[in-house]
């Protein structure tokens, strides 16, 4: 795969780092040209597909309001990715996709997903433990591809709700056939190619026979109980209450455990990956987040409570899907001749509503369209931008995702529980190269230099209100005095200077229930003497 090639007008400086961001012409240099070229509605073929590619902001509407199965997902992608999907839900038209949305949708509902907090939790706490460790081996610094760690979380957290335990095998053999499967879906206009004997093709038949039966032990083995029913077993009794026969069953359940956790577990981890290589590249916005999450979660593990009052950290998520958004167009096939953004669209011919292109249009984001700047979800989506509706990173009408809420608690109690652990910026491995994997992922991966966070306490004297700093933001004294009892962070003390009156900035280091703390200003001094502590060890002063 070649490296993409960007416009220059899209290139930005930021974070000291030449990043550019809007990739959607360096990702699909042929259809942009055409875009310039034809406009935003043409048509073209690839082998024996033709594709009718739209890219007006009113189609968006419309395919939010179009329920008629005469639309339906593309044949083409069903048989290309048939070893990753099957039969299951993501490919699904018509009938059998409503019913397999009945069955599988009450499972991601918002009680449901409340229920799965803990466990994500846990599972995130994996990944800080793994990290500390890291960083532990080296002393200070680690040098981390995060990639890999995000990627055993998602996978993780879904195959626990799914089989009720980590079936890490079942995950990595999906992974490998999407490794085998994305080559191949560019090449399905080519008739014939699918059933030919190729090494890659014996490869990708031997994997999927392999989480086939996987999956199947699975269903066969060791039940939930009653009240603690993990997705399969629902997935089964929604296929036993239809009348399917039993090897009908046992395809509709390992079908459809495929098409949950596979975009579970990319779809988990690859937005996650984007939204901390974005938070390194902007420290600023590095410690809003913090700053949100230490205020609200005041030192406890995140709740779903919590997860809902994380304003700042959802117009993070935003606006890394903007800009890295998973798909970069939404695919139909009209199954019958039919009328869609005003055109009539004969039976056969598939449809691609390009989203990325409209997500880096001027026109509707503003001159910043190619920066990263989360202020623009400051009033939610609505007011975002000029057309708000052509903005649905998650889909929109009766085929929109699934897993919207699971992977919302997901990412914001990954990243979460990461910025109030670490602090990070990007490490000069990093090479920013996103490509079209079924997903836009980090070609590269992405490369943090991660270090225990660090709480800047900084001097609030006479020339501002008292409070309690922390990265740059103020802080309730409860909460400082609770994350200091607690042993779990490391002070370092800010350039107090920096912000305020050196004058009235006193660095000092004492030893406080066995943890070092360094360089604490004058007022948090002066808030621990007036809170009885008293073993305050003057080791340093610095006027
Ligand atoms: C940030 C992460 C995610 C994004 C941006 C995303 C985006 C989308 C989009 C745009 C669609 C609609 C596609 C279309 O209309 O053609 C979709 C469908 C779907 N998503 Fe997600 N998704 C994410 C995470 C997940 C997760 C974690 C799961 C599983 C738990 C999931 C499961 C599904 C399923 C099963 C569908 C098909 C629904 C149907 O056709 O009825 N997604 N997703």
């Amino acid at each position: 795969m070649g490296t993409p090639r960007y416009k220059d007008s899209n290139m930005a400086v930021e974070g000291g780092k030449v990043i550019t961001h809007g990739c959607y012409a360096a990702l699909l240099p042929v259809l942009d040209k055409w875009r310039q070229q034809y406009g935003p509605t043409f048509m073209f073929s690839m082998g024996n597909i033709q594709v009718l590619h739209m890219c007006h902001p009113d189609v968006v509407k419309e395919m939010a309001a179009y329920t008629s199965f005469d639309l339906g997902r593309p044949t083409y992608q069903k048989k290309g990715l048939h070893p990753l999907f099957g039969e299951g839900i993501v490919h699904a038209n018509g009938a059998v996709w409503a019913h397999q949305r009945k069955v599988m949708a009450p499972e991601f509902y918002t009680d449901k997903v409340k229920g799965m907090v803990k466990l994500m939790v846990e599972s995130a706490g994996s990944v800080i433990n793994e990290w500390n460790r890291e960083i532990e081996s080296v002393g200070g610094v680690a040098d981390i591809k995060i990639d890999e760690y995000l990627r055993n979380f998602s996978g993780q957290v879904i195959s626990k709700v799914c089989f009720g335990r980590n079936c890490k095998e079942i995950i990595l053999k999906l992974r490998a056939l999407q490794e085998i499967a994305c080559k191949k879906v560019i090449l399905q206009g080519i008739p014939g190619l699918r059933s030919l004997p190729t090494k890659s093709n014996r490869e990708m038949w031997r994997l999927e026979k392999e989480v086939h039966s996987l999956i199947l032990k699975e269903v066969n083995g060791k039940k939930g109980s009653e009240s603690d029913k993990n997705i399969l077993q629902m997935i089964v009794e929604g296929a036993r209450s239809s009348d399917l026969s039993q090897d009908e069953i046992d395809t509709f359940a390992v079908d459809n455990c495929k098409n949950i956790c596979f975009p579970a577990y990319e779809n988990g981890a690859v937005p996650a990956i984007w939204t901390l290589m974005l938070l390194a590249l902007h420290p600023e916005w590095q410690d809003k987040v913090r700053a949100e999450v230490l205020e609200i979660c005041n030192g406890q593990s995140p709740s779903s409570g919590m997860l809902n009052k994380m304003k700042t950290l959802t117009m993070v998520i935003y606006e890394s899907l903007r800009l890295y958004p998973l798909g970069s167009m939404l695919t139909r096939e009209a199954f019958q001749d039919t009328e869609f953004g005003g055109i009539k669209v004969p039976k056969g011919v598939s449809i691609w509503v390009m989203l990325m292109a409209l997500y880096e249009d001027p026109n509707i984001w503003g001159p910043d369209v190619h920066k990263f700047n989360p202020e623009r979800f400051g009033n939610g989506i609505n007011g975002a931008c000029q057309l708000p509706h052509v903005y649905i990173p998650f889909g929109t009408g009766p085929r929109s995702c699934l897993g919207q809420q699971f992977v919302m608690s997901e990412l914001k109690i990954l990243i979460s529980l990461i910025v109030s652990n670490f602090t990070f910026s990007l490490s000069p491995k990093y090479i920013h190269s996103p490509v079209m994997n079924l997903i836009i992922e980090p070609q590269f991966g992405v490369d943090l230099l991660v270090r225990k966070e660090q709480i800047f306490f900084r001097v609030c004297g006479s020339r501002r209100k008292e409070g309690y700093g922390c990265g740059g933001f103020l802080h309730t004294k409860e909460h400082i005095i609770r994350v200091l009892f607690s042993g779990s962070c490391e002070f370092r003390g800010a350039a107090v200077s920096e912000l305020l009156d050196v004058k009235i900035a006193l660095d000092i280091f004492y030893k406080f229930n066995g943890m070092i703390v360094h360089r604490v200003d004058v007022t948090m001094a002066a808030t621990l003497a007036l809170l009885g502590v008293e073993r305050l060890n003057l080791l340093e002063a610095w006027w």
